[in-house]
């Protein structure tokens, strides 16, 4: 095989908690990650030496910097492998929006060149390298519904949500996860997220109660700087969704729908506001 196409989905965090920072200045989560029908797609093809990357998006860095270049040059080098590969990204997912759009396309392209070259390794030994590149890469190799703690490497699957309806609105705006964590003061979050009893509400579907008792620790910090997230979150209740919350360091704001048509309503009502909405839905 010479060339694989691979889709790779955004993700969004249906609670995200920190518990402690690690002495490098990465924070400790415990997160439940949930991986969303809004896509990149990026082609992969195997030449005889180089990494070549294209994307049809002004705001993502065609260079060693992108995430993908990044994938392809460690997976090349851990491994020895004489080969290159050509990376073209189809950018479909917003970019800096707590989205987690760099490193699924990461996560894509470390797959891609274990099909590409028969290099027959495990998901652990992907996700391994992955973390390398970021700590939300190993989530997206995995993708699906999964609890995420360490920095986001140590994962464990959970029974998948069921298709739930999703609108997304990102404000005008990228947000920086380096700057948002920095900002955290872990002593003086007013509410943590109840992860273990949200996984509970997953495992018995009772998605309302999992969308009505959704924390992210983050949002505080990105909101005090931005607040129209509040208004987005105001709206997408005041529009019938079951729950509404940032996804990641944000600014991107979800929202949980029962039905198509209460979704699709409140994507309307968005679109009038904003120019990145999408109705979407949870996938595994
Ligand atoms: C907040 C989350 C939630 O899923 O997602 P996004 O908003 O980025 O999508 C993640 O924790 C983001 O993961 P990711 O975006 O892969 O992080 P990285 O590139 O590894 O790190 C960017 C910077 O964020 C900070 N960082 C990241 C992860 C973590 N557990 N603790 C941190 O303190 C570090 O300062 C790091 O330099
Ligand atoms: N393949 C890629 N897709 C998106 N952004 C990328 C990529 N490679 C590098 N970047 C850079 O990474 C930064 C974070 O983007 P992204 O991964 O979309 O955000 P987030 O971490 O909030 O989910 C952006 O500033 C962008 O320029």
């Amino acid at each position: 095989m010479d060339e694989i196409r691979m889709i790779c989905p955004a993700k969004i965090n249906l609670s995200l908690d920190v518990t402690g920072k690690r002495e490098d200045g990465y924070h400790f989560v415990k997160m439940i990650m949930q991986s969303i029908s809004l896509e990149d797609v990026v082609t992969v093809r195997r030449i005889k030496d180089g990494i070549k990357i294209y994307c049809d998006s002004s705001e993502v860095p065609c260079n060693e910097t992108n995430s993908a270049y990044k994938a392809a040059k460690l997976i090349f080098e851990r491994y020895n492998i004489n080969g290159g590969v050509e990376i073209l990204i189809d950018k479909k997912i917003p970019v800096a929006a707590g989205l987690a759009g760099g490193s699924t396309d990461a996560a894509g392209v470390i797959k891609a060149i274990n099909i590409l070259y028969e290099m027959n390794l495990s998901l652990q030994d992907m996700m391994d390298l992955g973390v390398k590149i970021g700590a939300d890469v190993p989530y997206c190799i995995l993708g699906g519904t999964a609890l995420s703690e360490g920095i986001g490497e140590i994962l464990t699957p959970i029974k998948p949500v069921e298709n739930l309806w999703c609108v997304l609105a990102k404000p005008h705006f990228a947000v920086s996860t380096r700057e948002v964590y920095s900002k955290l003061k872990i002593d003086e979050i007013p509410r943590h997220p109840d992860i273990n009893k949200l996984i509970t509400y997953i495992e018995k579907k009772d998605y309302k109660n999992l969308a009505e008792n959704m924390v992210n620790v983050l949002e505080t910090v990105t909101m005090k700087d931005y607040p129209v997230i509040f208004e987005i979150k105001n709206i997408m209740m005041e529009f019938n969704a079951l729950g509404s919350l940032m996804s990641g360091s944000g600014p991107t704001v979800f929202g949980l729908f029962e039905n198509k048509s209460s979704g699709e309503r409140c994507y309307n009502r968005l679109r009038d506001y904003l120019k990145e909405v999408f109705l979407v839905r949870t996938c595994n």
